[in-house]
């Protein structure tokens, strides 16, 4: 979710004294990872990880952050990654393809006729399209080869932002959450990166050199979704300059939900019935 108000653009290649900040900076995504993977039990013994990678910053330094977590962590976990082709025609996923050999990452590549839909159905948002036959096509592909979870890129500015589009557009107090059983229950999707700040992962993607590959949609970042994102980037970057802790202090109202406090009924309900639970078995 990066395209809509980018941030500066690093075109050039890292200088010297500028790598001098990647060990620095690959512990503090490190630590991060690791904390909200220990607390969320993200990534489990037996794990069978399938990283979604799309050729942005952010699946690329996921990619890598896992990679680097699997070599070291005592849990025993398997890490390959995926990349759905969307059919765009400036869509090259070679370079893709080339980094994760590099890394010794095997890779696969799924076709999955997105143009075409976005093509035939004018009427819908491409965004919306593209995300929801992307989500079908992961699911289906880790199903049908037994990965215990798919790994998403999104970070903690996708969740802020998330948060606030649902509150401000949507009505809803909800976002992407960093574990989620899919309905069926045959998919759970994780975001290990979801502490982590997007200018960090941006940062950290370009100091280790990895190639950005775009999707290739002619009409990427023109929907009114993109722009509602916008919008509210732009309302916290500029909230941050005089409230420095706010993503922080965002982060932590995520986790601190006092239930009893809001206005939902069925919360209410809920929250009644678990007093009478606790009533009762107190005796
Ligand atoms: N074509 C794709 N193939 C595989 N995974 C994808 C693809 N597009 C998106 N994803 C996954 O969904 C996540 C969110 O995608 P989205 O396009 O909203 O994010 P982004 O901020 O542009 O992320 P990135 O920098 O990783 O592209 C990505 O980080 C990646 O894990």
């Amino acid at each position: 979710m990066s395209n809509p108000c980018a941030l500066p653009s690093l075109a050039l290649p890292p200088t010297e004294a500028e790598l001098k900040a990647l060990p620095q900076l690959e512990k503090k995504i490190a630590r991060r990872v690791g904390e909200t993977n220990a607390a969320y039990k993200l990534i489990e013994e037996g794990d069978r990880i399938l990283v979604a990678v799309s050729g942005g910053k952010d699946s690329w330094a996921l990619l890598d952050v896992l990679e680097r977590l699997r070599k070291r962590a005592p849990v025993a976990f398997t890490v390959d990654a995926v990349t759905v082709d969307p059919g765009f025609p400036q869509f090259n996923p070679d370079p893709i393809a080339e980094t994760c050999e590099r890394l010794g990452v095997p890779h696969h590549i799924i076709p999955a006729p997105i143009d075409k839909m976005v093509r035939a159905k004018p009427e819908e948002l491409p965004c919306i399209i593209c995300s929801r036959l992307r989500r079908g096509v992961l699911y289906s592909f880790a199903k049908q080869h037994g990965y215990s979870k798919i790994a998403l890129g999104h970070h903690l500015d996708d969740l802020i932002e998330t948060l606030l589009i649902n509150l401000f557009f949507e009505g809803r107090l909800s976002t992407m959450p960093l574990r989620l059983v899919s309905d069926d229950g045959a998919n759970t999707v994780i975001r290990p990166l979801g502490t982590c700040e997007e200018r960090d992962l941006q940062r950290y993607a370009w100091l280790r050199g990895f190639p950005i590959v775009p999707c290739g949609c002619p009409l990427c970042g023109c929907s009114s979704l993109e722009s509602r994102r916008k919008q509210v980037k732009e309302l916290i970057a500029a909230m941050e300059t005089s409230i420095p802790r706010l993503k922080a202090s965002m982060l932590g109202a995520m986790g601190n939900v006092k239930l009893s406090h809001l206005l939902d009924l069925n919360l209410g309900a809920l929250h009644a019935k678990g007093v009478d639970e606790a009533v009762e078995r107190l005796g």
